[in-house]
């Protein structure tokens, strides 16, 4: 089982919410995260479960931004809407450098998300349960 996030900026929500939807079997065998108004849109529309945290402008991407600096999340799908400026943009590009740090699958837009999902669906992951597995206390 692993950490998955989903964030999305308000234009993109749609987009999420159909994308989550489209792929929900694969999703319901991991443990989900997201930020707050996200979450909120995808429980409305799926069975599934999801650890919400707060808001993004609150701090929801930096509270996921957490995660993957201890290298506890495995795969995150933020569709950024790339054409409308954010308040919490250093909040944003913080979660970003943090994937980078850390080396963490990350999906900014639904093309590369549909790719990882696959990847995922085919078992692409599994290095990310060796790292929970072999991981320091
Ligand atoms: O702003 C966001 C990510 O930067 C998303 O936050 P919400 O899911 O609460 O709308």
């Amino acid at each position: 089982m692993l950490n998955i996030a989903f964030i999305a900026h308000d234009r993109k929500k749609d987009e999420m919410v159909n994308f989550v939807t489209a792929y929900e079997p694969v999703f319901k065998e991991h443990k989900l995260y997201s930020t707050g108004t996200t979450g909120s849109r995808i429980m409305e529309r799926t069975e599934l479960t999801i650890n919400r945290f707060m808001s993004g402008p609150l701090g929801g991407d930096q509270q996921i931004g957490a995660m993957v600096a201890t290298n506890e999340m495995d795969l995150i799908i933020f569709l950024r809407d790339p054409l409308m400026a954010q308040p919490h943009e250093p909040d944003i590009n913080a979660l970003l450098r943090l994937c980078d740090v850390q080396g963490i699958p990350l999906a900014t837009n639904i093309a590369t998300a549909e790719l990882l999902v696959k990847a995922l669906q085919r078992g692409d992951f599994a290095w990310r349960e060796l790292v929970h597995k072999y991981k320091p206390e």
